[in-house]
């Protein structure tokens, strides 16, 4: 039982200081993770929205894939926000061919999926294990999720407009993903959902 777990925060690009203020807010610790060895200790792992192929370089040439990879692979609880869910999923359509993820989650996720016209946009989603009513989701050209392999829990789709019944909250045992960003609307349940389960 850890009452105050410690959260690293991949902070290469995006908005890593909005995350560590939520999950501060919840009673977690955090460190902001930019090489291999600010991993050490930490019990759960943020991946933050940005720009994902840009993540995604950084962590290459700062030698820290390998060991995002390991450390998901070998059990460590993570939740990505729309970059972050593009680099947890095993598959990306609509990405250049040689992006590279840190996967886990047994997912294909669409990149920019929304399309031009909603670009943007907010919506009500109701999320499994979130009570108290709907989320209020913020989508920045965000991806959704295609296709989910067996072992992963549909959490929360679109409901409504163009983008009815696609899937934005998924779940692969202590790996969570969302095409939006609850870090920017000041509800913090989606991060008291994943701080509690580290404690
Ligand atoms: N708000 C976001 O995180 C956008 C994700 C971005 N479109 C990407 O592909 O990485």
């Amino acid at each position: 039982m850890v009452s105050a777990p410690l959260v690293g925060v991949l902070a290469l690009q995006g908005d890593v200081r909005e995350h560590r203020a939520v999950l501060e807010q919840q009673g977690a610790r955090t460190v902001a993770v930019r090489r291999p060895e600010e991993l050490a200790g930490v019990d759960g792992l943020v991946l933050p929205g940005g720009e994902s192929t840009t993540i995604a370089k950084l962590a290459d040439r700062w030698g820290l894939l390998g060991p995002l990879r390991a450390a998901v692979r070998g059990g460590l609880p993570a939740y990505g926000s729309c970059a972050g869910m593009i680099l947890l999923a095993n598959r990306l359509l609509d990405a250049p061919a040689d992006q590279q993820t840190i996967g886990g989650l047994d997912v294909v996720v669409r990149r920019n999926a929304f399309g031009r016209q909603v670009d943007s946009f907010e919506s009500e989603v109701e999320v499994a294990g979130l009570p108290g009513g709907p989320v209020h989701a913020v989508f920045i050209r965000a991806p959704w999720v295609e296709e989910t392999g067996p072992g992963v829990q549909v959490l929360g789709r679109v409901s409504g407009g163009p983008a009815d019944g696609r899937i934005v909250a998924v779940r692969q045992g202590d790996v969570v993903a969302t095409s939006f960003h609850p870090e920017l609307t000041g509800d913090t349940r989606m991060h008291r959902f994943f701080v509690d389960l580290l404690r």
